[in-house]
C-alpha cells in the first residue's frame, strides 16, 4: 500500500459492497483519504480503479485512518472486522472512531459500543438508508446515535456521505432502533410492491401502466417506485440483495419476541422473502420477490424468459 498523507481526514471503509463502494467513492471524490478493505479481491480492484486505495487487513487499515466505516453484510461479519484476527481492535489508534454502518440488532449494537469503549474507541451507531444510488451521490440518511465527541471526530465522513445525519442521542443503540422501524416498512413496502403488481398482472393490466399510475396515487411509496423499475427491466442485479430482508426482518422479528410486541405484517413479508430464498434467489435484487408470485400464480413477468433465473 503506498504512503498515506495525514494532512485529509483519513477514512477506512470496511465492506466495499453495493453501499460501501459508494459510500468510499463519493468520500474520495471529495478529497479525503480513504483506504478500503474488503475480503473481495474484485471489490478491492474496483475502489483502486477508482482512485482508492485498499489494505488487505482490517488491522492494516487501522495503522492508517482514525475514522473507519463498518458497511459489511451482518453482526458476524462487524464481530470479525472489529475483533477477529487481524481485526481492527488492537491495531487503531485509541480515540479512533468507528462507523458502524451494517443494519444489525439494537441489543447487539449497544454490545458493540461497549466492547470499543472498552478497548479506549468511540462507536456511532450509525445504520444507513437510502440505496445504492445515494450512497454513490454520498446523499444517504444516516440515523445516528454516540457521544458529542465522537461526532466531532466523525463529522468529516458523515457530512461526505450523508445528505442529513439525523442525531438521535448519545446512547449507541439508539441508531439500530430507528433503522429497525424503516427495515419493518421498507420489507414490507417492497413485498407488498411485488404482491401488488403481480396482482396486476394476473388481472391482464399492462405492467408499465400500473407503474404509471399507481406511482402518481395513493398507494405508492418509495419502494414501489424505486423496485418496480428493476421487475419492468428484468433486471436482479442486486442493489440490495433479497438474503438483505431476510436478515433484517428476522431482526424485526426476534427483536419483536424479546419485547412482546406483535409485528405480524411484517411476519408475513418475512416469509416471502424467506421463500424467495429458499427458492434460490437470495444473491438477486430484492425485487425477486415477486418471483415467488410468478411461480404461485403462473404470472408472466417482464424479460422473465431472458433474466436468467429458473422459472
Ligand atoms: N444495499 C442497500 O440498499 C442497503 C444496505 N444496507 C445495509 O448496509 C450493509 C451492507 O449492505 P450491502 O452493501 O448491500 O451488502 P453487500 O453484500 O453488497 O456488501 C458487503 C461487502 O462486505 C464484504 N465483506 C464481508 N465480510 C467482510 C469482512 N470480514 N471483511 C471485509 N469485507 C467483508 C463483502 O465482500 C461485500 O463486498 C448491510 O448491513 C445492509 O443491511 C443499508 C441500507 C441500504
Ligand atoms: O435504503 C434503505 O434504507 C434500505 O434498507 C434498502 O434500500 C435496502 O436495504
Amino acid at each position: 500500500m503506498s504512503d498515506i498523507s495525514a494532512s485529509t481526514p483519513r477514512i477506512g471503509v470496511i465492506g466495499l459492497g453495493a453501499m460501501g463502494m459508494g459510500t468510499a467513492t463519493a468520500l474520495l471524490e471529495q478529497g479525503m483519504t480513504v483506504t478500503g478493505c474488503d475480503v473481495s479481491p474484485s471489490a478491492c480492484r474496483a475502489f483502486e480503479d477508482a482512485g482508492g486505495q485498499c489494505a488487505a487487513t482490517p488491522a492494516e487499515l487501522a495503522r492508517h485512518c482514525e475514522i473507519v466505516l463498518l458497511v459489511v453484510v451482518n453482526a458476524d461479519q462487524v464481530e470479525q472486522v472489529l475483533f477477529g484476527d487481524q481485526g481492527l481492535v488492537g491495531h487503531l489508534a485509541p480515540g479512533s472512531v468507528v462507523l458502524q454502518c451494517a443494519t444489525v440488532a439494537p441489543s447487539i449494537a449497544r454490545r458493540l459500543g461497549e466492547r470499543l469503549a472498552e478497548a479506549g474507541l468511540a462507536m456511532i451507531d450509525a445504520p444507513i438508508s437510502g440505496g445504492a444510488a445515494k450512497a454513490r451521490a454520498g446523499q444517504l440518511s444516516v440515523m445516528a446515535s454516540g457521544t458529542s465527541a465522537a461526532f466531532d471526530k466523525a463529522s468529516p465522513a458523515l457530512d461526505g456521505m450523508a445528505a442529513t445525519v439525523y442525531r438521535l442521542g448519545e446512547e449507541v443503540g439508539i441508531g439500530s432502533s430507528m433503522k429497525l422501524v424503516n427495515q419493518l416498512l421498507a420489507g414490507v413496502h417492497i413485498a407488498t410492491a411485488a404482491e401488488a403488481l403481480a396482482l396486476g398482472i394476473r388481472l391482464g393490466l399492462d405492467p408499465e401502466t400500473v407503474y404509471e399510475v399507481i406511482t402518481h396515487s395513493a398507494g405508492n411509496s418509495w419502494m414501489f417506485e424505486n423496485r418496480v423499475p428493476h421487475i419492468l427491466k428484468g433486471d436482479y442485479t442486486p442493489l440490495s440483495a433479497v438474503d438483505i430482508f431476510v436478515k433484517d426482518l428476522n431482526i424485526v422479528h426476534d427483536t419483536g419476541r424479546e419485547l412482546a410486541m406483535p409485528t405480524p405484517v411484517a411476519a408475513s413479508a418475512l416469509q416471502q422473502f424467506t421463500a424467495a430464498k429458499g427458492a434460490g434467489f437470495g444473491r438477486e435484487d430484492d425485487s425477486a420477490v415477486i418471483k415467488v408470485y410468478e411461480r404461485l400464480s403462473g404470472i408472466t413477468l417482464p424479460e422473465a424468459a431472458n433474466d436468467g433465473g429458473e422459472v
